[in-house]
């Protein structure tokens, strides 16, 4: 069993709460985290089980990449929006930093998402 980080920014939160919906089998058999407004989401797309952190913005993003650092979390599926600005930027960098440094496995994006996911 992983433990898998589940954030989306506001525009790709449909997109992902798509492609939860499509893996709701295989995310079943995992321990999922989510930021606040994304795991809520995700909740009522799916009825999976996901435990919620704060919200991006006031700091679940820094509570994964907590996790990242202490080894708390094996996987980070983060779909991030290319055409807009976070007021939050400085969190979402710090995140991918750390999970670029702890080498673990970042899907920015629904193709490697699917990656990702087919090799836990
Ligand atoms: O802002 C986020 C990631 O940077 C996601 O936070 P929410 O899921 O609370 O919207």
């Amino acid at each position: 069993m992983a433990r898998i980080g589940l954030v989306a920014h506001d525009d790709k939160k449909d997109d992902l709460c798509r492609w939860a919906e499509r893996h709701r089998q295989k995310l079943a058999e995992h321990e999922l985290w989510g930021t606040g407004t994304t795991g809520s989401r995700i909740i009522e797309a799916t009825g999976l089980s996901v435990h919620l952190l704060k919200s991006g913005p006031l700091g679940g993003d820094q509570q994964l990449g907590a996790m990242i650092c202490e080894g708390r979390l094996d996987v980070l599926i983060f779909f991030i929006d290319p055409l807009s600005a976070q007021p939050h930027d400085v969190d979402v960098k710090a995140l991918t930093r750390l999970a670029t440094l702890y080498d673990v496995p970042l899907a920015n994006n629904k193709s490697t998402a699917d990656a990702v996911l087919a090799a836990v």
